[in-house]
């Protein structure tokens, strides 16, 4: 199944040789860009299966009469008099849907929903969307379970305001998975690949689930950014932050913040303040909130562009006798940082650079580029977020190399 579903990459390989294969792409992408014995080896994943704690699921109509019967033959309810629906995963680089009924890396209660929800829509004749024709009502069911907390949010994304029978839906859904706590319905009419429209209404519970990372509790609602393997991202934070090497002294920026998970953490472990800021403004709302919600009041967030703020405050601390000392934490896109934001990361010369990346590549690339300006790599941590696929986060260590003058 793993050749076709398009998830998992690596699943056929046992986990050391997925690790030791990371080990080795990281050698060859940071090979002259870090000194030796800086890469240290991968961190894996204490348990690498059902990890995911975000699981998207579309559905769709099962086509032709094979698909229809394997459709109806996997129904757990044998009555059902709806039609036959398709959930599952897209084969690898096609909108084909590969149903499937289990699956080693997404999070086993979020999987019951997604196969509830189809059950219920066969049961009561709800559509799925035909997305060749743009009909049928509903898209998709995103489910995100609380790692710590173990809520469980469902936002069931449908293509038009009315959702029939809601509240039986709702009361069909929690009988079936009694760990549901809250229903969302998201409406999107659009002919698009983005899951996740604007409109939304709660259906049932408080629209939200609290989780807790690092000791700090989280507020995610169904379109906040949130880590989806939230288990190992307090190995990668914990790491983040040591090598941070706060002492209650230092100013953090989070940079590309999201909903300020990383600088909230640094917050409660040590920084004198922190300053996080990010694009997107949902996101700085939650973080703010966030930041309130845990009592943290020494954390401050901004919605701008990453590159403009930092060359903002780096105006500024020029101004300054005697600024504060600095740490910059980054955690940008797949697409690294742009030179834009490296040249005035550079003018703002902060002692410590942490650099969190999902992509290592464009993470070695920056760093050469902040080498250039006199900044020198010390660590290299890959961390394993995403088991059995060939995705690698990495936190870097940099610091401004004597007599280098910003
Ligand atoms: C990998 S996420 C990191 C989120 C967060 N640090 C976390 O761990 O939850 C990257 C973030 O960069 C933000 N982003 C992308 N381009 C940006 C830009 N030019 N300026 C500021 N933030 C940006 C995105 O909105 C997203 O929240």
């Amino acid at each position: 199944m793993s050749d076709r579903c398009g998830g998992c990459t690596a699943v056929e390989v046992p986990y050391a040789d997925q690790l030791a294969a990371k080990d080795a792409r990281m050698a060859e992408l940071f090979a002259g860009v870090a000194p030796a014995g800086a890469l240290r080896p991968i961190i894996g994943m204490a348990d690498p299966t059902h990890y995911r704690n975000k699981v998207i699921s579309p559905y769709a109509p099962a086509r032709g009469r094979g698909a229809r019967q394997a459709a109806r033959a996997a129904r757990s309810d044998k009555s059902a008099h709806g039609p036959a629906i398709l959930t599952g995963m897209y084969e690898r680089g096609t909108h084909r849907l590969i149903p499937t009924a289990s699956c080693l890396i997404e999070n086993e209660q979020a999987k019951a929903v997604t196969l509830a929800v189809r059950d219920i829509m066969e049961r009561h004749g709800m559509e799925p969307y035909d997305e060749d024709a743009g009909t049928g009502l509903v898209r998709h069911a995103v489910v995100r379970v609380g790692h710590q907390s173990g809520e469980v949010l469902v936002t069931i994304v449908t293509n038009g305001d009315e959702l029939p029978a809601s509240k039986a839906f709702c009361r069909e859904l929690v009988r079936r998975c009694p760990f549901v706590t809250t229903v969302v319905q998201n409406v999107n009419t659009r002919q698009t690949n983005v899951i996740l429209g604007d409109e939304e209404r709660v259906l049932y519970g408080p629209g939200f689930i609290l989780d807790t990372l690092c000791g700090l509790s989280f507020r995610i609602s169904s379109q906040s950014f949130y880590q989806v393997s939230a288990g190992q991202t307090e190995v990668l934070y914990d790491e983040a932050i040591r090598l941070a090497g706060l002492d209650g002294t230092q100013h953090v920026i989070d940079a590309y913040c999201g909903t300020g998970t990383i600088g909230l953490v640094a917050a409660a472990r040590g920084a004198a303040g922190v300053t996080g800021v990010d694009v997107v403004e949902s996101a700085i709302r939650d973080a703010r909130a966030n930041a309130a919600h845990n009592g943290i009041g020494n954390a401050q967030f901004m919605a701008a562009d990453a590159a403009v703020f930092m060359r903002a405050l780096a105006a500024r601390r020029a101004d300054e006798a005697d600024p504060a000392p600095l740490v910059v934490m980054m955690d940008p896109p797949r697409s690294g940082a742009s030179p834009e934001f490296l040249d005035a990361l550079a003018a703002l010369a902060p002692e410590r650079v942490v650099y969190i990346s999902c992509d290592p590549a464009t993470q070695a690339r920056d760093i050469r580029h902040l080498a250039r300006a006199g900044y020198e790599v010390s660590v290299v941590q890959p961390v394993d977020m995403f088991p059995h696929t060939d995705h690698i986060e990495s936190i870097a260590l940099l610091a401004r190399s004597e007599g280098a003058r910003p």
